[in-house]
């Protein structure tokens, strides 16, 4: 299982653009990774976001959904807070954009993302469960 995290913060959801595999490389993903054995999916999380952003956070709900990626990974995704740290691409990844709801679509995500993208989309801080359409 892969799981990936939907980081807010003041309002803008992080977006990472992969620098590898070659395949995968330029377009964008909510950073995460595989999970390890004996590990549960919001630690796994926290230890990949540490990893790979160098910065600490709080997991929060799994956004509903399971998503197929290469034969025997599935995505999920998890709502994240940031503790503490500045983001920066230090692993995996070579550029981060924190996106507004309006600007989601402005970045080339994975395609196996879009589907995970338009969920968290749904659960931008702030955002009433009413308005959801
Ligand atoms: N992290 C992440 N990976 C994704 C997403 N969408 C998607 O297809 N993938 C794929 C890319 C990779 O083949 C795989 C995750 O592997 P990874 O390379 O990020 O994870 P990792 O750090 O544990 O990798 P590894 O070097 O240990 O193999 O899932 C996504 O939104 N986030």
């Amino acid at each position: 299982m892969v799981v990936a995290g939907a980081v807010f913060d003041e309002g803008r959801l992080l977006a990472a653009r992969r620098s590898a595999p070659p395949e995968l490389a330029g377009r964008w993903e909510l950073p995460g990774g595989k999970l390890e054995p004996g590990e549960t999916a919001p630690q796994a999380l926290v230890r990949e976001l540490r990893e790979e952003l160098g910065v600490e956070t709080e997991p929060g709900e799994r956004i509903p959904g399971e998503w197929p990626l290469a034969p025997g990974y599935v995505l999920q995704v998890w709502t994240a807070r940031l503790l503490s740290g500045e983001p920066s691409p230090l692993q995996d990844h070579d550029e981060l954009r924190w996106l507004a709801r309006h600007e989601l679509d402005s970045v080339d995500w994975l395609d196996q993302d879009r589907p995970a993208v338009a969920e968290a989309a749904r659960r931008f801080p702030g955002e009433h469960p009413g308005n959801r359409s």
